[in-house]
């Protein structure tokens, strides 16, 4: 066989590529994998990884924090030394990726693929063919069209920030934002948080994000409100930003934090004429392009779901699968049977990772009041478990029950929100009913099985609201 012809081709090495690449690998299908930066993507080298590594003992001191009474002095974090485990811990992960992925049998290419025709796809001097190829190029973040735009700094260099500056200012009032002010704050700095709507974690329960502002407030963190900033200039002591009102202020440090866009130029999609605009690249409900034998996977693609590592890591499993289906033959029928199934997304839990973490899964608490039949309980386990939940009394939960008392979703307040939210995902996917859920044993005294205890109440129609 030619070099440089292959089953499948993916452009881009993230998580929405290199799950599918490996089980089509272990199927035999001949794989290559284009990347013009770090194999491994955002997630694990500018997004997930590093964040949740540099947060670790923030939380930790979060955790302190609340025997307050009992344990005294708050210890300090070296910023420098976390930064230095950081980079000795991050910096080694793409490439200890990319010797697994040739260890398999995958071979990567370096360099910016570019879409030629519908089976190529040109990487510097060279083209190389597939049968599929599978558009996974990523988001990159958004650059705020400000004067004096050059003097902010996006997530990654906040990401690898050597010395932590005293003023720190997030323009947007999303994730980034406010993942990062909660660490800021942590640090000691001024930390301002400046957003152009009334609002900060839009999709996320409003009552919960109101807790989660005054918290950050009672640690200092000032937040701007319906400020369209439109000037970032350098001062004798710092950087000062404005608006075209009276909002001005002085800083240190700016992370424009407003979004991320879709890496959707420079691959030839206008070229070889695939569908997309600014959310992304359009595709059906098989994942397909309008270009049948070119998928598009990820944070690239124009949807409704979240783009998160969870949702990337799904449609390339999905996409592998189908591809897999596509090509099986009638003798091995089951396997053909996949192209035609449509992906069907599970209840997807999202998670802030701020200090304390709100999550939420399935139907909104808003969605539910409003739908008749279905119930919002509210399970004040901070309160209620406080000996099991580690003294944190403000942690809370809302869950939505349907007429059958079924979970159809949560929302949760507190430090343990990113992991019981999983539990509660299980739930809603198993569609298990309370009988279900109280028939199963879980280890005492942990924080999940007093909450599974309560909500399994709540689902056999006891309001145990102490
Ligand atoms: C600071 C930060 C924190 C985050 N935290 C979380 C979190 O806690 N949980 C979570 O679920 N999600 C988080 N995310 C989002 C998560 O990182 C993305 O959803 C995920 O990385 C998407 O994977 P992907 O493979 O679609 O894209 P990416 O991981 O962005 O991969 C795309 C790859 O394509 C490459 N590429 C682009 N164009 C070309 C080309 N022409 N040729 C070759 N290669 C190309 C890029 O270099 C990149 O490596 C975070 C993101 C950021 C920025
Ligand atoms: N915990 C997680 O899962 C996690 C963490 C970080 C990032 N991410 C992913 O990365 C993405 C990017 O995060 P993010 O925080 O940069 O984006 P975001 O979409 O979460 O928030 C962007 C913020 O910027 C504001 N904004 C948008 N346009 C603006 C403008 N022109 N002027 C001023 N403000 C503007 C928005 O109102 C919003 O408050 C997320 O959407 C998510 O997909 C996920």
């Amino acid at each position: 066989m030619n070099n440089n012809h292959y089953d499948v081709i993916y452009i881009g090495s993230g998580h929405a590529a290199w799950h599918g690449a490996l089980i089509l690998n272990q199927m035999k299908k001949r794989v290559a994998i284009i990347e013009k930066d770090k194999i491994s993507g955002t997630c694990t080298n500018y997004g997930c990884n590093p964040k949740i590594l540099l947060e670790g003992p923030f939380e930790a001191v979060e955790s302190l924090q609340h025997y307050k009474d009992i344990v005294k002095n708050t210890p300090q974090i070296d910023w420098s030394k976390l930064m230095e485990y950081k980079q000795q811990t991050i910096r080694p992960l793409h490439k200890g990726l990319e010797s697994i992925f040739e260890s398999q049998g995958i071979d990567i290419i370096k360099g910016e693929g570019i879409l030629k025709d519908n089976h190529t796809v040109n990487v510097g001097d060279t083209d190389y063919k597939a049968k599929y190829i599978v558009i996974a190029t990523g988001q990159r973040s958004n650059e705020l069209d400000i004067e004096g735009k050059e003097l902010t700094h996006n997530s990654t260099d906040f990401l690898d920030l050597i010395e932590f500056p005293k003023r720190i200012t997030f323009l947007g009032g999303g994730f980034v934002s406010i993942e990062f002010a909660s660490i800021a704050a942590k640090m000691g700095s001024e930390v301002s948080v400046v957003v152009h709507s009334d609002k900060v974690l839009k999709p996320y329960h409003q009552p919960y994000v109101k807790k989660l502002i005054e918290k950050l407030e009672a640690e200092g963190v000032k937040f701007y409100f319906n400020i369209d900033v439109t000037k970032l200039e350098n001062i004798e002591n710092g950087l000062k930003l404005s608006d075209d009102k009276a909002f001005q202020l002085e800083t240190d440090y700016v992370v424009d934090a407003t979004g991320r866009i879709p890496n959707v130029e420079n691959i030839g999609l206008d070229q070889i004429g695939i569908d997309y605009d600014k959310h992304g690249i359009k595709v059906n409900k098989y994942m397909q392009t309008n270009i049948p034998n070119i998928y598009a996977s990820g944070d690239v693609v124009n949807k409704k779901i979240p783009k998160l590592t969870p949702t990337a890591t799904f449609e390339s499993n999905y996409i592998a699968l189908n591809i897999l289906g596509r090509d099986a033959d009638m003798k091995k029928f089951p396997l053909k049977a996949l192209k035609l199934i449509p992906i069907k997304y599970p209840a997807i839990p999202n998670v802030v990772y701020s200090l304390p973490r709100i999550a939420h899964v399935g139907m909104s608490v808003e969605e539910a009041e409003r739908k008749p039949g279905y119930k919002v309980k509210t399970v004040k386990f901070g309160e209620q478990l406080e000996f099991q939940y580690k003294h944190e009394r403000e942690a809370e939960m809302k869950v939505v029950l349907d007429s059958r008392n079924r979970l159809k979703g949560a929302v949760i307040y507190g430090s343990a929100a990113d992991d019981l939210i999983n539990i509660l995902t299980i739930i809603i996917n198993k569609k298990m009913s309370g009988r279900e859920v109280n028939k199963m044993i879980f280890a005492f005294p942990s924080a999940s099985s007093g909450v599974i205890q309560l909500i399994g109440m709540h689902m056999l129609g006891v309001d145990i609201n102490l």
